[in-house]
């Protein structure tokens, strides 16, 4: 396979503009889509981009951050005010997509010509800061600083790799204080708790609730070593948080047994919660939050239900939006506890209703006895 230009029969509409091609994916440009981006994928897929217009626009003026050097971390992003827990602290557009196949399958040195044709049809602010961004070449500043992203749903040939230059800034920490969601096509980076002016600004790149080894290996794949303040904690701190996340482990899996016939009580909800808090997970305590909401509506509790319902759905709304299914369930459970599912499904019964739970059982086994 080797680089060629577009064949006629790939039309797009303008502004769009094809590049060079290689097997089935082309380079397609568009000055005007977000602050300018080039895709780097199949035809089909430039239809699903113009299907997300207008897009939400970068909000790049007085960002309430600043760049600054780390030792040992190369770039970070700073807060230069107080952030509010629930803030968007950056929204943007993305530079570069490229589909997974493209970037996953083709060789080496076939790539990294399809990729220096990509970037040549940029507008060329958006060229400096893609090529401002860490790593040796364009196929490493797209393995280690994109995400990754589903243009239509999760269909498997919609699967594409995001270069947002600014957002890539971030580094990763293993209790971060924000959340990010792709939204179409557009990265909100959204603060979980109050940030307070000097404090870096950081995102997880890897699932967080694993214990430090595993988290450790995970960051090997991104070629590096985690310096957060969690990993770089003293021996017994390390140790304290690889066992409350044991210990929430272990309570979570005790609660979905118990949910199904065992011994399920409202203070496991509690005791989750309590555990999130205290290992400082708040990019994930939506689902500590849910549980415990539907634990008291189970029991039929529902001032308590309704109070963690809204803290589910106000923390889930962050990482999934207001329209996801998750947080839609939790703020119709905070509105209307009796209509939804797991309504008094354990409520305790009164002594009345024991009696006539007996009775009935009773009769069941004199006829069983008769038979
Ligand atoms: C997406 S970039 C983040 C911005 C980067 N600091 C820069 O100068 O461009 C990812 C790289 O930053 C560094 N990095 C990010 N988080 C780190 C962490 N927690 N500990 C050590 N290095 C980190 C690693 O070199 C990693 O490969």
């Amino acid at each position: 396979s080797e680089l060629k230009p577009a064949s006629d029969d790939i039309q797009v509409p303008a502004p769009w503009k094809v590049g060079k091609c290689i097997k089935e994916y082309c380079n397609f440009a568009n000055p005007t889509m977000g602050d300018g981006l080039v895709l780097i994928s199949t035809p089909a897929n430039v239809d699903i981009l113009n299907s997300f217009s207008p897009l939400i626009k970068s909000n790049s003026q007085s960002p309430p951050f600043e760049v600054r050097e780390i030792p040992g971390k190369g770039i970070g992003l700073f807060a230069n005010r107080t952030i509010q827990r629930g803030e968007i602290v950056m929204q943007y557009t993305p530079t570069l997509i490229v589909q997974f196949g493209p970037h996953i399958d083709l060789p080496s040195s076939d790539r990294e010509s399809f990729y220096q044709d990509a970037v040549t049809h940029l507008p060329s602010p958006r060229r400096d800061a893609f090529m401002a961004q860490f790593g040796k070449d364009i196929f490493t500043k797209i393995d280690r600083n994109a995400f990754r992203m589903f243009i239509n749903g999760q269909n498997p040939y919609s699967g594409h790799l995001g270069a947002f230059p600014e957002v890539a800034r971030m580094n990763h920490d293993c209790r971060p204080n924000l959340n990010s969601r792709i939204e179409n096509i557009t990265h909100s980076s959204i603060a979980v708790r109050t940030i307070a002016v000097g404090e870096e600004l950081t995102i997880s790149y890897i699932d967080g609730l694993l214990p430090r080894q595993a988290r450790q290996e995970r960051l090997q794949d991104w070629g590096f070593e985690c310096t957060c303040s969690l990993c770089s904690a003293s021996a017994e701190e390390v140790e304290a948080s690889d066992k409350r996340i044991q210990d929430i482990k272990d309570l979570e899996e005790e609660m979905d047994k118990a949910v199904g016939g065992g011994d399920l009580t409202t203070e496991m909800g509690e005791r989750l919660v309590k555990l999130y808090r205290e290992e400082g997970l708040e990019t994930y305590i939506g689902h500590a939050y849910t549980k415990a909401a539907l634990i008291y509506a189970m029991f039929g509790v529902e001032e308590k239900a309704k109070e963690y319902a809204t803290l589910a759905a106000d923390a889930m709304a962050m990482e999934l939006g207001e329209e996801a299914g998750d947080v839609v369930a939790m703020r119709q459970l905070a509105e209307r506890p009796e209509e939804h599912w797991a309504w008094e499904i354990r409520k305790p019964r009164s002594e009345e209703e024991n009696e006539q739970v007996k009775k009935e059982q009773e009769a069941r086994e004199s006829v069983k006895d008769e038979l």
